[in-house]
């Protein structure tokens, strides 16, 4: 994998002045799929749009294949784009729809054929090339927006949510599929979302944005298992996150288990509702709701430190809404971050 493939250095974005991303610099191996992951307005589309080149950085340089394309047309750039809304030409069939670039291209006709067809067999529609976009399910026009993009082998795709208009089904087949076209055809792909678990499993990197900044960049086990601040602990399924003040779980009465020692620079611990025990352990919470979720049952407590959501085996004893219960934060499935 070549690194440096795709270069953002110090990547600054403003609408009317207003910086929306702020000196990003990142570098994508080839072949290499990252995955932008981030609440609404952190700037993800933002640096799609500057990537693709439908925005001027204010600041920065964006560098592709070793060709500094910061300030190439878009046309001019070699970028595939998918958008959430698929953006197919209504009134053209699902063939002429894939066409469409190579026509532009003015290519043999021979050539368009041939790459269309393989296009369309690569997302799973060869048999629906002569259909009207409007005769295909969401699922299958997202292919056909999918086989456009890929016919005219871009150096880069940028997807840009293109599961979330999706069922849920729909969502977890779709994204078999994409990942299946990025091993096979090997494009180096940037991917939007804000779905963790679609990062996680799409990505051979995550980069987690907070406010138009890098919050943590790193592989999906990496961001998964050790996120560097609540933030991104949040996202990682670590609801429950306390502040560490002076060594102590301050919010809780800071009773830590005796002899464990925290990192110097703890500034946060964070745990996943399934490593809270229930039944014992030196706090207490008032049970205030109870979500049987099938193989577990979900509660949420109320305890000095806020809510604490903790998440058992639907085996395991059950609590009624309005008791008072003993848990445990098991420091060895703490997630201990450095960061606020
Ligand atoms: N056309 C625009 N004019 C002015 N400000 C904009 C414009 N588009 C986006 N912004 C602002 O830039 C910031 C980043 O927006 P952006 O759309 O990149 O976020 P996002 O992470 O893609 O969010 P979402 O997940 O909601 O699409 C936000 O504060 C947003 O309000």
């Amino acid at each position: 994998m070549s690194e440096d493939f795709l270069r953002l250095d110090g990547l600054t974005l403003a609408y009317r002045g207003q910086v929306a991303v702020d000196s990003l610099s990142v570098s994508l191996g080839q072949g290499e799929l990252v995955a932008l992951l981030g609440p609404s307005g952190c700037g993800k589309t933002t640096t799609m749009r500057a990537i693709a080149g439908l925005m001027a950085p204010a600041a920065g340089r964006i560098t592709l294949a070793g060709r500094d394309i910061t300030r190439v047309p878009a046309n001019k750039r070699g970028v595939g784009l998918v958008f959430q809304s698929y953006a197919l030409f209504p009134h053209l069939s699902v063939l002429e729809n894939v066409a469409f670039g190579l026509r532009l291209k003015r290519l043999p006709g021979e050539e368009i054929g041939r790459r269309v067809t393989a296009a369309l067999a690569n997302v799973g529609l060869a048999d629906f090339g002569q259909r009207l976009p409007k005769a295909l399910s969401g699922g299958q026009q997202q292919r056909v927006a999918l086989a456009r993009s890929i016919v005219v082998e871009p150096q880069l795709l940028l997807l840009d949510e293109p599961l979330s208009n999706l069922d849920a089904r729909l969502r977890l087949e779709m994204r078999s599929e994409l990942s299946r076209l990025q091993r096979e055809l090997g494009i180096t792909m940037v991917y939007v979302t804000h779905d963790q678990s679609e990062a996680l499993a799409l990505a051979d990197r995550i980069i987690v944005m907070r406010a138009g900044r890098i919050e943590q960049m790193g592989t999906p086990d990496a961001i998964y298992e050790a996120p560097c601040s609540p933030f991104v602990a949040r996202f990682m399924g670590f609801e429950n996150t306390f502040a560490v003040e002076h060594g102590r779980l301050a919010a809780l009465g800071g009773s830590l288990a005796p002899g464990f020692a925290l990192p110097g620079a703890a500034k946060a611990l964070g745990w996943r509702p399934q490593a809270v025990a229930l039944g014992t352990g030196p706090h207490q919470g008032r049970v205030r709701g109870v979500s049987y979720l099938g193989q577990t049952v979900e509660y949420l407590l109320e305890t000095p430190a806020g809510p604490v959501k903790a998440e058992v085996p639907a085996a395991a004893p059950r609590h009624a809404a309005g008791v008072d219960i003993a848990f445990d934060l098991p420091l060895a499935a703490a997630a201990v971050m450095e960061r606020e």
